[in-house]
């Protein structure tokens, strides 16, 4: 690893020296998680992206994770999810399912919560959330104490190169969304215009939060996010990403950390 520290409340930094250490890392953090949160509570409710997160996360189907995970506790959704039919190139679903879930790993099928790509963005909101609520009912997904969102156990979010995380676009709207844990958008900025994602609250109520960034041209996006400085927040959703009670890590690679106000760390 380049660097592992914590800067300021922006959470644990970790840069990786380059995508082969990266996409290692990621893999024993989510097999750690996934590891506790299964001893803690049986299970481990998991909330993926889409974007270059899931090719990132592609270790976690070889060994030894393969074999080491407990993959039968595991309960998956979507931060956010684009509004089309779930073959579509687009679907966040299908991304996962394409370059992780049909890998020889043994999730279990009614474990995997998409949404409903037959119906409207607004309706695919409102039935998502009811699915949430019956396993928060069900504890399969925990409560928070704090806000009574739901509290994932992980939440692994990307950045866009304009500071957007899960789609959560800036200075859109639904950045002030305090009431729903799942809401939806018509106008995305970014192909395809309909989607759903998770609101603030819902990230900010996580167990733990990973962003996941590489790439230079990310770099810019990274600095005004992590070095709180520049333009106003709702410019740059990822600034907002504040875990109340829990732990924010972010993954980058040395191209997405390159602009980076010199670094204060621990060991
Ligand atoms: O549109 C989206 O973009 C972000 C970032 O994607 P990336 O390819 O630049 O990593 C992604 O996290 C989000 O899930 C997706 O819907």
């Amino acid at each position: 690893m380049a660097f592992s520290g914590v800067k300021n409340d922006r959470g644990e930094l970790r840069i990786l020296e380059n995508l082969d250490e990266l996409r290692t890392d990621l893999a024993d953090y989510i097999a750690e998680l996934s590891e506790a949160a299964v001893k803690e509570r049986g299970v481990f409710a998991v909330a993926l992206s889409g974007g270059s997160l899931i090719g990132l996360m592609g270790k976690l189907c070889e060994a030894p994770y393969n074999k080491t995970v407990d993959w039968g506790k595991w309960y998956i959704f979507w931060a956010d999810e684009r509004v089309v039919a779930k073959s579509h190139s687009d679907s966040n679903y299908k991304l996962a399912k394409d370059g992780l879930l049909s890998k020889q790993v043994p999730i279990v099928p009614s474990h995997v919560h998409s949404i409903n790509d037959s119906v409207s963005a607004e309706e695919a909101a409102d039935e998502y959330t009811f699915v949430i609520r019956q396993l928060v009912k069900s504890r399969m997904v925990s409560v928070s104490d704090i806000s009574d969102c739901p509290k994932f156990d992980l939440i692994l979010l990307g950045m866009g190169p304009d500071g957007h995380v899960a789609s959560l676009f800036p200075n859109h709207a639904v950045l002030d969304e305090k009431d729903e844990w799942v809401t939806f958008i018509t106008d995305s900025p970014k192909p395809p215009p309909e989607r759903i994602t998770f609101t603030l609250p819902v990230i900010n109520s996580a167990s733990n939060v990973a962003i996941v960034v590489t790439g230079e041209t990310k770099a810019e996006a990274v600095h005004l996010a992590i070095d709180n400085i520049g333009p106003d927040s709702q410019s740059v959703p990822a600034r907002l990403v504040q875990p109340t009670k829990g732990k924010l890590v972010w993954f980058l690679d040395k191209p997405a950390a390159s602009k980076l106000d010199s670094l204060q760390f621990s060991e």
